[in-house]
């Protein structure tokens, strides 16, 4: 999905905390949205998946607006909520709200292959682990087999193996001919997924650039500063 956002800013009372320009989102892409605690990082894809309203805003999605693409956009939020219900429950629970007729158990199928979720479906989701919590979260922003996917720091609480199934899944989605935005404090993540890096500071894009063109995050000196990477 292309999405092309002119403008959007988010203000709190008097206080700007967002206020972007000219973003132009590739289709088939995956952006490493990054930058420092309280840039407006979520503010920014919050708004763009429409679980917040922005202040102001104009914005195309494949030159629609919102309301016409919102059964194609998916986020899975920073602060993902988990039901007192079983896992499979909790991923299927965008089937209660969706009005387009999709296949939910061939994608959670084709979804799950990527973790070790199968054994825990029937489980109370309460009592999984923080990283297993992290993956029924994920799984249930993919459930809909959205063209746009957004994540908010999907490999939160993630051990090794659990980064690196996240990782594939992303590329996999890719593969699909998905555009993915993922929030990331990891840098070597970046590295290892990003075509292209969005950078946030105090509510700004400072840049936007192919991640083939950052030879490396660690040498660069702008990014350094950006990210206060030492
Ligand atoms: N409901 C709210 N009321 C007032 N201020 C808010 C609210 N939500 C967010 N903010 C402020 O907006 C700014 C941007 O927050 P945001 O969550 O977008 O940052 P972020 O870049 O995603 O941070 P992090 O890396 O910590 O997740 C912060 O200063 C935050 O305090």
């Amino acid at each position: 999905m292309n999405i092309k956002i002119k403008y959007a800013k988010k203000r709190y009372d008097d206080k700007i905390v967002l206020d972007v320009e000219n973003i132009d989102i590739k289709s088939n892409n995956i952006y490493a949205v990054v930058g420092m605690n309280g840039s407006g990082k979520s503010t920014l894809i919050n708004g763009m998946a429409g679980v917040e309203e922005f202040s102001e805003c104009s914005i195309t999605y494949d030159g629609k607006q919102f309301e016409e693409v919102k059964d194609n956009i998916s986020l899975m939020l920073q602060n993902f909520y988990i039901f007192n219900d079983t896992v499979r429950n909790n991923i299927l629970l965008p089937v209660k709200y969706s009005k387009k007729k999709i296949d939910f158990q061939k994608n959670l199928e084709k979804y799950m292959k990527f973790f070790n979720l199968e054994p825990l479906l029937d489980k109370n989701a309460r009592k999984l682990s923080g990283g297993e919590k992290t993956k029924t979260a994920l799984l249930r922003a993919l459930i809909r087999n959205t063209d746009l996917v957004i994540l908010d720091e999907p490999t939160n609480n993630m051990d090794v193996d659990g980064i690196k199934a996240v990782e594939e899944l992303i590329m996999y989605l890719k593969e699909e001919g998905k555009t993915v935005i993922l929030i990331t404090h990891n840098i070597m993540q970046v590295e290892r997924t990003a075509d292209y890096v969005l950078f946030i500071d105090k509510g700004r894009v400072v840049e936007c650039v192919e991640r083939k063109n950052i030879k490396n995050i660690f040498d660069n000196l702008s990014l350094k500063e950006i990210l206060k990477v030492l």
